[in-house]
């Protein structure tokens, strides 16, 4: 009966039955729409902004609204982390790290972490040099598996009249650029040469049309929903322990595919086991504690590694990377009890989390919306031979004169984000939200599709379309509402580097590639794969070389 009874004035929402609260009726919800993000979007449609549930243990209020989400991210009262076995098992039994932490142990951990990232890079020109380095070797990346092959100037001039004609009667499929066309005989209608390929430019004049026409066994099929993981991570990586990997590093790509799997498996606000968490002991494997467990004992394991690696080659007068700064302070006699070398490993684990899975998937988005929409393409591709030209690689120093690319950044952020949650509040103390009463304790999750995805504020969310962040001068213009990296305390710890990735790794494959639906498939869905944060769901793209400018 106990269990049934919500706090005086709590938040409205579905009613609560013993033990398991509204976890039915949210998963019935989920079911129905697909998505958790979607499931509490619906119950903010019947309760309101601020809607109270009970999941199993767990009290939570999902706020779904803008002011509801300002106000909460705001107030020093609500600057809690979660508590519980979930949050507690990812760091050897204790909260550690600067995710999921609060109060003064978080407080001073984010402090030194932010200052020294900074040192190493964060915001500053080695955080340049290494964003520039790695956008270099994604493109030659790119280039090697087209390696051969040349646009191909298959039918340069070309009669109008006959070019005409052969559309009419259909001889080409379509004149849309990017899409594969075929057709017999041109030279002086004699040649019986049979064409296919994909059409990347024309240009008509003087009554003749000239194609710039690529073989369609020549363009390259590639994965893109994962074609930057590595590289993401190097720019990180090389900050924190001076390392870059290599592409094709075993295990690394072994850690990233089973936290790719973890991810997918599990929500923002925990999963089954973290509300209920006697499931641990009775179905470990149902529960998704076994995997839980798994991935985290594999990453400890080579964090450990790098950080036993570091302590042998650890030189105090010459820091090269963060985790040699972290080294230093514990060596130190007046350090603060909450500098530890499990503190250090759970830092390193936390931004190994969310710094690579977020850029990752905010590119596979852009790549994904860059499909469905080739004039936006086009129109990054018109401002990056502006301002940058072909001769040389786009450089974070071009981005104040690249209003376009900047909003491809932005709205691909937004994409990505409009699908999930922020990263769970805690109340420390009992408050007040909206007039409603918080009780302490209560987890409480930002639903950033009520802001990102808003048509009151957005007016065709759903549409990929940079414009909207530029205003009547071309400049760059970001409504309140745009959140997607939080703000207040918690505000993300690396929204320069995220922005500075996705901005360089865009602007320098645009510029040298063409991306395209492969001819003869359809275009890939916008539909997402739930989890911690959304992917994308895996698509290819057909890449061509530009054409000589
Ligand atoms: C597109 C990429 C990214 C997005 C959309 C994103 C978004 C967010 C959001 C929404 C929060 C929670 C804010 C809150 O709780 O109020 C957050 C926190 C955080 N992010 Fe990011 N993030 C991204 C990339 C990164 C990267 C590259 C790093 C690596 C340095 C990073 C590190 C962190 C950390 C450490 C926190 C916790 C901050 C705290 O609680 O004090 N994020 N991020």
């Amino acid at each position: 009966y106990y269990d049934t009874r919500k706090p005086k004035n709590f938040p409205p929402g579905p009613p609560w039955i013993p033990v398991l609260g509204s976890a039915l009726h949210v998963h019935r919800l989920r079911k129905q729409t697909g998505y958790l993000y979607r499931a509490t979007a619906e119950l903010a449609q019947c309760y309101g902004p601020v809607v109270g549930l009970k999941i199993g243990k767990d009290r939570q209020v999902v706020l779904c609204g803008y002011e509801a989400i300002r106000d909460m991210l705001s107030r020093d009262d609500f600057d809690g982390r979660p508590q519980g076995v979930f949050y507690e098992t990812r760091t050897w039994g204790k909260r550690r790290g600067v995710l999921l932490t609060d109060e003064e142990f978080w407080q001073d951990q984010r402090r030194f972490v932010l200052r020294h990232l900074r040192e190493f890079g964060f915001g500053r020109r080695t955080m340049t040099d290494l964003v520039e380095q790695e956008a270099e070797q994604l493109v030659k990346a790119f280039q090697q598996k087209l390696e051969g092959f040349q646009v191909q100037k298959m039918v340069t001039v070309f009669p109008r009249r006959y070019f005409l004609t052969a559309l009419k009667t259909e001889q080409f499929s379509t004149f849309l650029l990017d899409s594969s066309i075929s057709f017999t005989s041109c030279n002086g209608y004699t040649d019986t040469t049979e064409y296919r390929g994909v059409l990347m430019e024309y240009a008509s004049h003087q009554g003749e049309v000239e194609l710039f026409l690529c073989s369609m066994d020549a363009g390259v099929v590639m994965s893109m929903h994962n074609a930057f993981n590595v590289y993401i991570l190097n720019t990180l990586w090389s900050i924190l322990a001076g390392i870059r990997f290599s592409h094709s590093d075993a295990e690394l790509k072994k850690l990233q595919s089973l936290l790719t799997e973890l991810f997918a498996n599990i929500d923002m606000v925990g999963c089954l086991f973290s509300q209920f968490p006697l499931l641990r002991f009775l179905a470990p494997t149902l529960s998704g504690y076994k995997q839980f467990m798994y991935t985290h004992q594999q990453v400890w394991i080579y964090l450990k590694a790098e950080l036993d690696n570091h302590k042998a080659t650890f030189e105090p007068d010459k820091l090269r990377d963060f985790m040699d700064a972290y080294l230093k302070v514990l060596s130190s006699n007046d350090k603060k009890p909450s500098f530890t070398e499990s503190q250090l490993l759970a830092i390193c684990m936390d931004l190994f989390m969310a710094g690579s899975e977020t850029t990752t998937k905010s590119l596979g988005f852009c790549f994904l919306y860059l499909l469905l929409y080739p004039d936006v393409q086009r129109r990054a591709q018109a401002e990056i031979d502006a301002v940058v030209g072909r001769d040389r690689l786009p450089s974070l120093n071009d981005r104040p004169k690249m209003p376009y690319m900047e909003a491809i950044v932005l709205e691909s952020v937004r994409m990505f984000m409009g699908r999930t949650f922020s990263i769970p509040h805690r109340a420390l103390k009992d408050s007040e939200l909206l007039g409603y009463y918080i009780p302490k304790d209560t987890m409480i999750i930002c639903n950033f599709n009520g802001t990102l995805m808003d048509k009151d504020i957005w007016g065709d969310p759903d549409v990929f379309r940079p414009e909207r962040f530029i205003d009547a001068q071309g400049s760059i213009f970001i409504p309140d509402q745009y959140t997607p990296f939080g703000f207040g305390k918690h505000r993300c710890m690396g929204e320069t580097l995220a922005k500075s990735n996705v901005f360089l790794f865009t602007a320098s494959l645009l510029q040298s590639f063409n991306f395209s639906i492969p001819p003869g498939s359809l275009p890939p869905t916008t539909d997402a794969i739930d989890g911690v944060t959304p992917s994308p769901k895996p698509f290819q793209a057909l890449v061509t070389p530009r054409a000589v400018g």
